[in-house]
């Protein structure tokens, strides 16, 4: 696999080099709450505009339905970006159109322009290899050679990450490098027990990698938007909560044939509304009222899951216990983040929103031994399957 150094070693002055980089950071509005992966993949950009390049930027932000819409637009981060590089940033207006053509063109050596959210795409997520094929072709157009360094999104098979690889001369950035690199560690003999801490939103796609995480790990610590599934399989009534119905038999079996292995949340914070001036009791798991949703986790969990934590010898995180975005709904994922800066376990926290939330929450960083910028990602590393982003690089 050809790294960002061999590039560079190559000799990059003048050449444009398409980095797809992943800038998914949270918004409120039009304002980052957190600029965590805009940081982390400063060192790539900057090593080749210090090398005289033109760097041009592909990234993705939140999931629009492949068609522009105004609030995924990545004018914030263009805008951050280039506070953060002390350099204009030039923002195309549409992903592979006249203006991204334009932009590029008007890039000077040592320059960066950002395209707009590859997203606004539909071929970009397209399940038909032809369609991403295609509009892989029109990003190698802009390009003379190809960077991946978004981390975080390496595990989706997505034109401007996995397809235009194969079109263009492809190297691994960087960030992609350093974090395989940290995640490699988890998968050899990681110290036991082995806990995994899960939660989030993103409840399809973690539930489908607990299955083949269950027989590498010791326990597994549910939380966040994917407990209710969990609940409902034990014949729990869940109210309005996140739920994937038709996950519900999976989960029961998953239960049965690992007993003891999932610890699903004693309690839980629930709120008649999705709001931070909600109404709000903390109940058993098994009193959540009709209407009312579950949005945190309760303090009868938090304790029992620091308890595992507190005797874990290695531990990942994924996925936020609730919606500690909204003051009432933050106190489980505060509980559980001091249980792991407080264990001496060798602990691993990945995901946008779960980094952001050891940031937002005032947990100190170096409380644990690495924060990743992939949730998704690291999960489907650790389960040991290949990230097509990453394969397609030669690896
Ligand atoms: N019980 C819940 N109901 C709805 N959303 C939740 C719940 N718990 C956590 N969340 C939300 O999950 C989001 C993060 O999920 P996800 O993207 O899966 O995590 P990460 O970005 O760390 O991988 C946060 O915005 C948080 O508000
Ligand atoms: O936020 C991301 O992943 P994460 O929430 O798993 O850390 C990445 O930007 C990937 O986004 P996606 O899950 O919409 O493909």
């Amino acid at each position: 696999m050809k790294t960002l150094d061999d590039l560079i070693a190559e000799g990059v002055a003048g050449r444009r080099v398409l980095v797809r980089a992943d800038l998914n950071v949270p918004l409120d509005g039009e304002t980052i709450t957190d600029d965590g992966r805009i940081r982390a993949a400063l060192p790539t950009l900057q090593a080749l505009t210090g090398a005289g390049a033109k760097v041009v930027v592909a990234a993705h932000l939140g999931r629009p339905k492949g068609a522009p819409e105004p609030r995924y637009s990545l004018a914030p981060v263009a805008r951050r970006l280039g506070e953060l590089l002390g350099a204009d940033v030039a923002l195309a207006t549409d992903v592979v159109g006249e203006s991204a053509r334009a932009t590029v063109a008007g890039l000077a050596d040592g320059g960066v322009a950002l395209l707009e959210n590859v997203r606004f795409e539909a071929r970009e997520t397209s399940k038909d290899e032809a369609e991403r094929s295609a509009l892989a072709d029109e990003y190698a157009a802009l390009a003379d050679a190809f960077v991946s360094d978004g981390f975080g999104v390496v595990h989706r098979k997505q034109a401007s990450v996995y397809d235009v690889a194969a079109k263009l001369p492809a190297y691994a950035g960087g960030l992609v490098l350093a974090e395989v690199d940290v995640l490699k560690q988890l998968t050899g003999e990681p110290a036991r027990p082995y806990v995994v801490v899960l939660g989030g939103s993103k409840v399809s796609d973690k539930l489908a990698v607990i299955e083949s995480l269950l027989p590498k790990v010791d326990a597994i610590l549910v939380g966040g938007g994917m407990c209710f599934t969990f609940l409902a399989a034990e014949g729990l009534g869940v109210g309005d909560s996140l739920l994937e119905a038709e996950m519900i038999d999976t989960c029961k079996r998953l239960l049965a044939d690992n007993p003891g292995k999932v610890l699903l949340p004693a309690d839980v914070v629930i709120a008649d509304e999705f709001s931070a001036d909600a109404s709000t009791h903390t109940v058993l798991a098994a009193n959540i009222r009709e209407g009312w949703k579950g949005l945190d986790i309760g303090p009868i969990t938090v304790e029992r899951y620091s308890e595992v934590i507190a005797g874990a010898g290695t531990v990942f995180w994924n996925g936020p216990m609730g919606v500690f975005e909204l003051a009432p709904f933050a106190e489980g994922t505060r509980g559980v983040a001091q249980a792991i800066v407080d264990s001496p376990a060798y602990s691993v926290v990945g995901g946008g929103d779960s980094a952001a939330a050891v940031r937002q929450l005032g947990l100190p960083e170096d409380g644990f031994s690495h924060i990743s910028t992939g949730g998704g990602a690291s999960l489907e590393y650790l389960e040991g399957k290949q990230l097509p982003g990453v394969a397609v690089l030669g690896a």
